[in-house]
């Protein structure tokens, strides 16, 4: 219910303001070319979904870490060869997911239009289905977008934000994305699913910046779970965690240390808010999240979401939108890959 209601605002807004901003996209673009490519991505989302749900988390991450880092152009994907140093190999990239489901998209794709649809094109529709699944809001896409020739390793690098940033560098990180400070606390509302390993959060559980004492913003009840479920001493235990947190599975990730399960999502309560409610009481897993509420401007924006779950689902379908069409290339520019792993 919530998802169609909030569609219609998006759809609403959509057009006044993306329609401005990205005339070389269309609206189904694939319409006479490849009808059903959107359909079939659709389609195969949803089937893998069903034996694995965590490519949701994965590919909702894959199209930030693609979009983030000179526009929504594929360039993620390709892997290094001899003129390639894939950016898959930058250390923030280190524990991206979801290569793999984009090769299965892109072959049933390729099956029905061979050398129709651009692997960047792929990219957003299958992250946009992927907010559905986790319980997010429909919003509409433009396509259109064509893949990069090229990876880019020291952007992915030195300007991917960081999960150790403060308020003031994260704020600043998405402002040169063109990103307000509310847009930017919707979007890392993201972090409602998927899973968040220890090393990503350990310094803050024990000697927090040399202080010798923990993060003092985390709550402390909360700071037992975490430090008794990132015990790098049992890196196997999974002890019990809080009712809206579960310890993650082993993980599919390149990294074999224990993390945290954001289990947030869900159509009863929404996407978003608990996140919100839980950056609230100081449970925030990463500092980068946590900051969200020291700032007078951002608080703001985590307490409205917290508390509604419809405004925040409408900002995050506008800002999704927003950075699907970050930096796109348009015909003739760029080429659609046959492979999304390499240059045609
Ligand atoms: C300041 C910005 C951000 C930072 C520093 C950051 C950092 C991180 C880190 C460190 C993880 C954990 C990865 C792991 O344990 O393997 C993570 C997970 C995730 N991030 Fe972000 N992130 C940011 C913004 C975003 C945005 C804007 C999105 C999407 C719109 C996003 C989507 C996700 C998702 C869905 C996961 C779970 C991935 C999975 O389960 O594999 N993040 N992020």
């Amino acid at each position: 219910e919530i998802n169609k209601k909030y569609s219609f605002q998006i759809a609403a807004d959509f057009d006044t303001r993306v329609n401005n901003l990205h005339q070389r996209l269309r609206y189904d673009y694939y319409n006479e070319s490849c009808p059903l490519a959107e359909q079939i991505i659709r389609s195969t989302v949803r089937e893998l979904y069903d034996s694995r749900p965590d490519v949701a988390p994965a590919l909702l991450r894959l199209v930030f870490h693609d979009c983030f880092v000179e526009g929504c152009d594929a360039s993620i994907l390709l892997d290094s060869d001899d003129d390639i140093e894939s950016e898959k190999e930058a250390p923030p990239n280190e524990s991206l997911r979801g290569y793999d489901v984009i090769d299965i998209i892109k072959s049933e794709v390729e099956e029905a239009c061979p050398g129709i649809v651009s692997c960047a094109d792929i990219i957003v529709l299958a992250a946009r289905e992927s907010v559905l699944m986790a319980g997010g809001p429909f919003y509409p896409l433009f396509t259109g977008r064509r893949d990069s020739m090229d990876s880019f390793i020291e952007i992915a690098t030195y300007e991917l934000p960081s999960p150790q940033d403060d308020l003031s560098k994260t704020i600043e990180s998405f402002a040169t994305r063109g990103f307000d400070e509310r847009e930017t606390v919707s979007l890392l509302g993201a972090h409602s699913t998927g899973t968040i390993h220890c090393n990503f959060f350990s310094n803050r559980l024990y000697n927090f910046s040399g202080t010798d004492v923990p993060d003092p913003s985390i709550d402390t009840e909360f700071l037992d779970i975490l430090r008794s479920k990132c015990n790098t001493s049992n890196p196997t235990s999974a002890p019990s965690a809080s009712p809206s947190l579960s310890p993650s599975p082993s993980s599919a990730a390149s990294f074999h240390n224990p993390g945290m399960k954001m289990d947030y999502e869900g159509p009863r309560t929404g996407f978003g808010t608990l996140y919100y409610r839980s950056l609230l009481q100081g449970k925030g897993l990463l500092f980068v999240d946590q900051q969200l509420t020291a700032g007078e401007d951002t608080e703001t924006w985590v307490r409205a979401y917290a508390s509604d779950v419809s405004l925040f689902q409408r900002d995050f379908g506008l800002t999704m939108i927003k950075l699907s069409n970050l930096q796109v290339l348009t015909t003739p520019a760029g080429q659609v890959r046959l492979n999304c792993r390499k240059v045609n």
